[in-house]
């Protein structure tokens, strides 16, 4: 007899068979990507088990070995602690065109060439005096005896001694000569600094005029100037050398790699260079390797450029540095903390150890307390306690860090202006196709399933499916040549085709514009796979270009870089972002490609800013692409919310293996477009959207980007206002039966304590993912824009609040944008007149960034009576307008705007981009701090805690 139960049973297990073919067959997914994802995964698999189970940590024990053999292309797309910036040996050749033949950088480790170079420098001297110099071996003191003055060698004193040379004193900015002066008080109370300006200010140069200080200074235990090590990334070693030989010709200068000039054992030239009190140049690789050596000498100083590589505190490098016995340790980096304040921790106890306490002590009493208060949802009393104890910490730093922005130091330095916008670039048919198939494979499934057979922690197996979606993205043969690479083979005409890669339509577009208006660009990606199909297209259509990448001999480096910025043929200049991204000057572009993101904003940051530093002479535009809907899309508001949570929420080390199910859906997702053809980032950041009409092809240079802009902020007042108006009961007709003062009272009650929103706890998971709903992100931008009352979104709101009440209907009130778009000249600078009466400071760099176009003006009642009388149509009550300033522009800046404004037309009606927004915007909103209230009960909890670590260290 046949047990019904059982057959029953089996027929279910049938039917659900069936469903799941048949629904995977209605997937939309082709054969060809189903095969592809399911062969992909099978080796993904047997990868993860035959290596180490957790591709993390295999790439942190790239910084514990010493030369990395970077080999791994996954690895490019996973975050990482460090740059990974040495070259690769034996590793794959670029293709020989791209390499230019140009003269290697020579180090003084050779003593011979040393010498050499002292007797050529003297004799260029002499030959100047005499009027006959060639022009040969440039220095920093010939230049200045070229430019009519005598006597280089005199020296400039700086109080309690310090003599640097005069040639190098008048060169520096104002601010660098504050640098030096710092470092030099530092030095006389033995201690170390950080020196943090942000990245292209001439730290390297302050650096160098104090050592040259140092070693014209007959004082000291060392007799002036000591041995000193610079620790560098490999790509900025012989940067630092020829900024030494330009700089100071007189020290001594070597590298310690293979790549530097000296012959035999390396511990003969550390004992050489020792004895002659010389300089040693060395990567972080090989601090590891040498170890031994180096740290059982004593040293005057030990300076670490791109200081940010020891963040970390548990790697060997970060432990090994801290091996050196000398109260003189200099830090140099224009990013000091990137994700935590553990990073800080760890960047201080190295330059200053014991200063912020034991580790434990520090993350108890300071990170912590600091942590919670930044939470959304934390209480009144943990916020005052964080702002307190964030004071208190500040407090004790000062003076150790110096950081100085280039908005600071504007007025000396007259950078040229900047302009950044992320582009939301369509992925193709064939894109979507493998994306979606990849997202429907027993890999991802495996991942998302509660109940996996892999059991958890899964972690390895997210982070290698994650960086496939982003090969994807960027095209889809770094995905496919991984599945074909045994079964089939690869069709060379179609490989790599830049019409089968959404943002590579969009690069051939922007690179095909950019020629034509005959700007040069970098184009960063994160990996070399990419970097190869860059290169292959730009061969095929014949742009002249330079690669970097790890596989560039170390030696060669500074030499290409040179070569790019004095050779303006080359119009492209590719590199990964971990290598060219770093330390780097390359000038000679003024138009910036970041082609994918990295999980950790801080190494986009300071690959853009490779171009936009001391030296550049034009406008400076930077494109950050990303694929519309996908995962980029993800690592994207991850930075924005780094950014924004920079000081307040930071990693929580008992949350570092939390996954949630819910974020990992968040992430195996293709997203559409909304019904407004948005993005969902661009949706999240509305307000800052730059919207370009397709139609306005033929009149595009009337579309200002001031226009744009005034609209965007427009729209983003009346998104919060909407907000405001939610939450409270009144009704309109309600209010306008009010006392108008009492009115303004519950409003700006309402605008300084909004109601509390809730927001989800936040889980960092290692420089990952978080599972924080980003649509959260907005509504704490509002939270922190309604506390920030001295703010331009405050006046914003508010005046929004007013025209609403007083404006019936879009139509009224776009009649009002028009208007307030159109004033007239004199009622602008009526404006101006008020705004000058009522400086308000705190506000004045944020202004900045928005000031050539929107002014925000705190009209008094005297002038709105004015306004009234003179335009009536004009229907602000009180208290603000929104003004266009006509400030004049200098033709530069019109011809930037115009550029770009044309550009981004072009790249909407042609290269499939769907939303553009203004990054500095994002940034800028992201990082506005919150007010706090100070209490009693904090100030006492912040003294407590700094007693705590202080009592730690001993
Ligand atoms: N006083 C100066 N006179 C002439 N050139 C200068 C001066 N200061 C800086 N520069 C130039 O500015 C550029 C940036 O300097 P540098 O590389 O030292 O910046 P940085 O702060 O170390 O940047 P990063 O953080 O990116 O490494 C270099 O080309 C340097 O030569």
């Amino acid at each position: 007899m046949v047990d019904i139960n059982k057959y029953l049973e089996s027929q279910l297990a049938l039917a659900k068979q069936r469903c799941e073919t048949k629904n995977r067959k209605d997937d939309g997914v082709s054969e060809k990507s189903r095969s592809a994802a399911e062969l992909i995964g099978k080796k993904q698999s047997k990868k993860l088990g035959k290596h180490s189970p957790d591709p993390v940590s295999k790439t942190n024990n790239r910084e514990n070995t010493s030369a990395s053999t970077d080999k791994d292309s996954d690895d490019e797309y996973l975050p990482s602690e460090e740059g990974g910036d040495d070259e690769i040996i034996n590793s794959l050749p670029s293709s020989s065109h791209t390499k230019p033949n140009v003269k290697r950088i020579v180090d003084d480790g050779d003593i011979n060439s040393y010498n050499e170079r002292i007797e050529a420098w003297k004799k260029n001297l002499a030959a100047v005096k005499a009027g006959n110099y060639t022009g040969e071996n440039m220095t920093a003191d010939i230049k200045y005896m070229l430019e009519g003055n005598k006597e280089p060698e005199a020296l400039h004193e700086l109080q309690n001694g310090l003599c640097v040379p005069n040639y190098i004193w008048k060169q520096l900015y104002k601010f660098q000569r504050v640098g030096v002066k710092w470092l030099w008080e530092l030095h006389q109370v033995d201690s170390g600094g950080l020196l943090g300006d942000e990245m292209g200010l001439g730290k390297t140069i302050q650096i160098i005029a104090f050592l040259a200080g140092l070693s014209k200074t007959d004082s000291g235990k060392w007799n002036g100037l000591g041995p000193s090590i610079i620790v560098a990334p490999a790509t900025v070693i012989y940067q630092w050398v020829s900024h030494f030989h330009f700089w100071c010709p007189h020290l001594r200068v070597a590298v310690l790699h293979h790549t530097g000039s000296h012959v035999g054992n390396h511990n003969k030239l550390i004992r050489d260079l020792h004895a002659s009190h010389g300089i040693l140049l060395i990567t972080y690789a090989g601090v590891v390797k040498y170890t031994k050596d180096l740290t059982e000498r004593k040293w005057h100083y030990v300076i670490l450029d791109e200081g940010h590589k020891i963040r970390n505190p548990d790697t060997q490098v970060s432990k090994l540095v801290k091996k050196f016995q000398t109260p003189h340790k200099i830090l140099i980096t224009g990013s000091p903390m990137q994700n935590s304040l553990q990073e800080l921790w760890s960047l201080f106890d190295f330059m200053r150890p014991g200063l912020l306490g034991t580790y434990n002590a520090f993350m108890d009493h300071f990170a912590t307390p600091i942590t919670q208060g930044g939470y959304a949802n934390a209480t009144e009393y943990q916020e005052a306690t964080a702002l307190e104890i964030a004071k208190a910490l500040k407090q004790l730093i000062t003076p150790y860090m110096l950081r100085r922005t280039k908005a600071e130091v504007q007025e000396h330095i007259n950078l040229p202006d900047k302009n950044e916008q992320v582009l939301f670039c369509a992925i193709t048919q064939e894109q979507r196709d493998l994306y979606m198939g990849y997202l429907m494979s027993n890999t991802v499934r495996s991942i998302l399933d509660k109940e996996s057979r892999y059991g958890d922690p899964i972690r390895a197996r997210i982070l290698v499916a994650l960086s496939t979606l982003r090969k994807i993205c960027n095209h889809p043969d770094l995905y496919l040549y991984e599945a074909h690479e045994e079964c089939e083979e690869i069709d060379a005409d179609r490989f790599g085709n830049y019409r089968r890669s959404g943002k590579m339509l969009v690069v051939n577009s922007l690179l095909k514009i950019w020629h034509k208006q005959g700007h040069r660009a970098l184009i960063f990606s994160q990996s070399r796979g990419m970097l190869c199909l860059l290169e292959q297209y730009l061969q095929m259509q014949g742009f002249k270009y330079l690669r970097m990448d790890g596989t560039v001999n170390v030696g060669q480096r500074q030499n290409m870089i040179k070569t790019f910025n004095e050779n303006p043929e080359y119009t492209v200049f590719l590199a990964t972002t971990r290598v060219g991204g770093l330390g780097v000057n390359l000038t000679g572009a003024d138009r910036v490609i970041i082609y994918d993101p990295d999980w950790n904003p801080a190494t986009d940051d300071q690959a853009k800013e490779r171009a936009w530093r001391i030296g550049q002479m034009k406008n400076v535009t930077v494109y950050r692409l990303l694929s519309a809907g996908t995962i980029e899309e993800k690592i994207y508001q991850r930075q924005i919310f780094k950014h924004f949570l920079s000081n307040k929420i930071l990693i929580d080390p008992n949350q570092k293996n939390v996954l949630t199910t819910s974020t990992l859906q968040g992430l195996f997702v293709l997203e559409e477009p909304n019904c407004d053809g948005d993005t969902e980032t661009a949706s999240l950041f509305k307000h800052t959207k730059i919207n370009v009409d397709n139609n306005s092809k033929t009149n595009d240079k009337d579309v200002t980007a001031s226009q744009k802009r005034i609209e965007a902020m427009k729209r983003m007042a009346k998104e919060i206002s909407k907000k405001i108006a939610k939450d409270t009961s009144v009704s309109k007709e309600d209010e306008t039966e009010k006392d108008p003062r009492e009115e303004y009272k519950r409003k700006r009650e309402l605008l300084l304590n909004p109601p509390k929103m809730e927001v989800p706890e936040i889980n960092i998971v290692n420089d990952q993912v978080t599972n924080v709903g980003f649509d959260s992100v907005l509504s704490e931008i509002d939270i922190v824009n309604m506390h920030t009352k001295q703010d331009y979104e405050e006046n914003l709101i508010r005046n929004v609040l007013n025209s609403q009440e007083n404006v019936d209907g879009d139509e009224k009130s776009n009649c009002e944008e028009n208007d307030l778009n159109h004033k007239s000249e004199g009622e602008i600078s009526d404006s101006e007149e008020i705004n000058k009466e009522e400086p308000k400071k705190e506000m004045k760099p944020e202004r900045d960034k928005i000031d050539n176009k929107i002014n925000i003006v705190k009209v008094t009642k005297k002038s709105r009576k004015r306004r009234h009388s003179r335009e009536s149509e004009v229907t602000v009550e009180n208290l603000v307008a929104i003004k266009k300033v006509k400030k004049k522009k200098s033709k530069k800046e019109k011809e930037q705007k115009n550029d770009d404004d044309y550009v981004l037309s072009k790249l909407f009606a042609k290269a499939n981009v769907k939303n553009a927004l203004q990054h500095d915007v994002v940034v800028g909103l992201a990082e506005k701090e919150k007010r706090y209230k100070i209490k009693e009960e904090a100030v006492k909890k912040a003294k407590d805690a700094v007693r705590a670590i202080r009592h730690s260290s001993k």
